[in-house]
């Protein structure tokens, strides 16, 4: 088996629901090495569940989760969090050291790094955000964009091998956008991230999963999914502002 073809998230199966209500229901799906996915889908469709489900946040209610082979309810956990770098949707529920240098450098101590190879570390990954000035601030006082920038320097921090990522645009600035954008593109690990925003999505991500109702109503190239009207109306989605055309003339 080649290594682009490793599975590194596998599906089979997975039913869940936080009450009796199902929220993702028999949802079957193989996330292979290297990828880029992007997860769409409107408000409540199962896209932050679907990926707290591969980090051992919450472990199915029905049918198994499977990280590089290994079942997220098993004692595997430890070895899977290894793997993953994940950024929570709100990432007040990330940060949580007193500085910004401390929250970058928590994984890395848990990893039993020296002194010099942690500073080393987080100096390099603030500086690949273009953070490397918020250092010494305390997390709490940064704004709401800079705050989402270093909890993508905490998930890659550690070199994870799959970075899962929720919504992590919302609140950026363009001029960030596009940086997190030109980052995500050089780095190779596998990428699943949710989205709304479709132009990253299109921009980033060589896979599209759309989500509605805690199914899967669409899998494929962004283009291929992109082009399929009923399937993007069915599921309350839009198209990348750059597909849609001018909104005057309509060409
Ligand atoms: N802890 C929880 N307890 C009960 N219900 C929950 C919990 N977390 C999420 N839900 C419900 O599960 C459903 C799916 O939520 P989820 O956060 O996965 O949706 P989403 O697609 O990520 O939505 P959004 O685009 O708004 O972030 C929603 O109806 C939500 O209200």
């Amino acid at each position: 088996m080649q290594l682009r073809e490793r599975n590194m998230v596998v599906f089979e199966n997975v039913s869940f629901g936080y009450t009796h209500k199902k929220v993702l229901k028999a949802v079957n799906l193989k996330i292979k090495k290297g990828q880029s996915v992007g997860i769409v889908g409107a408000n409540g469709a199962g896209k932050s569940t679907l990926i707290k489900l591969m980090t051992g946040l919450i472990i199915p209610t029905e049918g198994r989760v499977l990280v590089d082979g290994m079942d997220v309810s098993s004692k595997a956990i430890k070895a899977i969090r290894k793997k993953v770098g994940y950024t929570f949707q709100d990432p007040n529920h990330q940060l949580f050291m007193p500085t910004v240098f401390e929250d970058v450098a928590f994984g890395l101590r848990q990893e039993g790094l020296s002194k010099k190879e942690v500073e080393d570390r987080v100096r390099k990954i603030l500086k690949e955000v273009d953070a490397l000035h918020l250092s010494d601030r305390p997390s709490y006082t940064l704004s709401g964009g800079e705050k989402r920038t270093i909890t993508l320097a905490t998930a890659l921090s550690t070199n994870p091998e799959i970075l899962i990522l929720d919504e992590p645009s919302i609140g950026l600035d363009p001029r960030s956008r596009r940086g997190l954008i030109r980052l995500l593109t050089t780095r190779n690990e596998t990428k699943i991230i949710t989205t709304h925003d479709m132009d990253m999505a299109l921009d980033l991500c060589d896979r599209i999963i759309v989500l509605y109702e805690g199914k899967i109503q669409g899998d494929g190239e962004p283009m291929t999914i992109f082009k399929n009207k009923a399937l993007l109306c069915q599921s309350h989605l839009e198209l990348p502002l750059r597909m849609q055309g001018c909104p005057v003339c309509s060409k």
